[in-house]
C-alpha cells in the first residue's frame, strides 16, 4: 500500500548531530504517523549510509513507521525501504521510478509547476517543494517561495506536497492552507532541545490544520497502473494516500 506520511524527519548528519537519538525522540511520539527520510552529507561513504539507513529502518520498522532514502536509491533497495527521495542533481524520476520498482514510494523535489508536472508525469508519488522559508540546514538553495509556492505547484499537480525548509509548527497552518499535505523537516526538530516535544508540536499543528480537499488528487495525467503510478494505492488509506 502507498503511505506518505504527514510528517517527514529527515536524519540531520553535521558533525555533532546524533541522528539515530533524534529518530528514536521522534518515533517515540509519532510512531506510525512519521516518515523518517535517511540523509547523509555528501562525502559520507556508502558503508557509512548504509549503516545509519539500516538502524533507522530498523527503528521505523519497530514501530510501524516509514523509512525513506535520500538520493542513493541502491541504499533503499540494500535495506527495504519504503522508497526514495530524488531531486535535480540526482537520477531523473523516471529512472529513479525504474531503480525502485512500481510500488515505491518514490518522492521528487520541485520548486515550480513545470517541474513538478514533469516529476509527477514521470512517476514520482509525492513532491517536496521548497524552500518555504529561509534554512540553516543546506547552503546554495534558492530564495523562499512561502506559501504562495506551495499554492502554485499544490495547485498543478495530483499528488500530495510536502513542504520543506524552514518549517516550524507556527508556519504549518499557512502551508497546508496553501495546500500543502504534509511537511519535511530537519532543525525544528533535530536542533530542537526536547525533539520529543517538537515532533509533537508538529504532529499537532498538522492535525489541527487538516488538508483542503483536493479535487485533483486522482486524475494524474501520469497515472499508468501498469507501472504502479504514484495513484495505483489510492484509497487504500484513509486519507486516500
Ligand atoms: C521531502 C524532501 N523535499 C526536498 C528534498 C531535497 O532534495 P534535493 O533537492 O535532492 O536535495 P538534497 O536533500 O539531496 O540535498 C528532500 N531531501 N526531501
Ligand atoms: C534538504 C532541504 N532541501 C530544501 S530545504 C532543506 C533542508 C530543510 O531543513 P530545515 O527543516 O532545517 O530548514
Ligand atoms: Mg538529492
Amino acid at each position: 500500500m502507498l503511505h506518505i506520511g504527514r510528517l517527514h524527519l529527515i536524519t540531520d548528519t553535521r558533525p555533532g548531530r546524533d541522528p539515530l537519538a533524534v529518530v528514536d525522540a521522534a518515533l517515540s511520539v509519532a510512531g506510525p504517523e512519521l516518515v523518517v527520510q535517511v540523509r547523509v552529507e555528501d562525502d559520507t561513504d556508502d558503508r557509512t549510509a548504509y549503516e545509519l539507513a539500516v538502524e533507522v529502518a530498523r527503528r521505523c520498522a519497530a514501530v510501524g513507521a516509514s523509512c525513506l532514502v535520500n538520493d542513493r536509491l541502491h541504499l533503499a533497495l540494500a535495506i527495504g525501504a519504503a522508497g526514495g527521495h530524488v531531486g535535480a542533481r540526482d537520477l531523473p524520476v523516471d529512472a529513479a521510478r525504474r531503480v525502485l520498482g512500481p510500488a515505491a514510494v518514490l518522492g521528487a523535489t520541485a520548486r515550480d509547476p513545470r517541474t513538478g508536472t514533469a516529476a509527477v508525469e514521470a512517476g514520482a508519488s509525492y513532491l517536496g517543494v521548497g524552500p518555504c522559508h529561509a534554512t540553516s540546514t543546506k547552503d546554495g538553495l534558492p530564495a523562499p517561495i512561502g506559501p504562495e509556492g506551495i499554492r502554485r505547484v499544490a495547485s498543478a499537480v495530483p499528488v500530495p506536497v510536502i513542504a520543506i525548509g524552514g518549517i516550524t509548527p507556527e508556519r504549518v497552518p499557512a502551508l497546508l492552507a496553501a495546500g500543502a499535505y504534509g511537511v519535511a523537516v530537519v532543525g525544528a526538530v533535530s536542533g530542537a532541545a526536547d525533539p520529543a516535544q517538537a515532533t509533537a508540536a508538529l504532529l499537532t499543528a498538522l492535525t489541527a490544520n487538516p488538508p483542503p480537499p483536493q479535487p485533483k488528487w486522482g486524475t494524474s495525467p501520469g497515472w499508468d497502473p501498469r507501472r504502479g503510478s504514484p495513484l495505483s494505492g489510492r484509497g487504500a488509506g484513509a486519507d486516500g494516500w
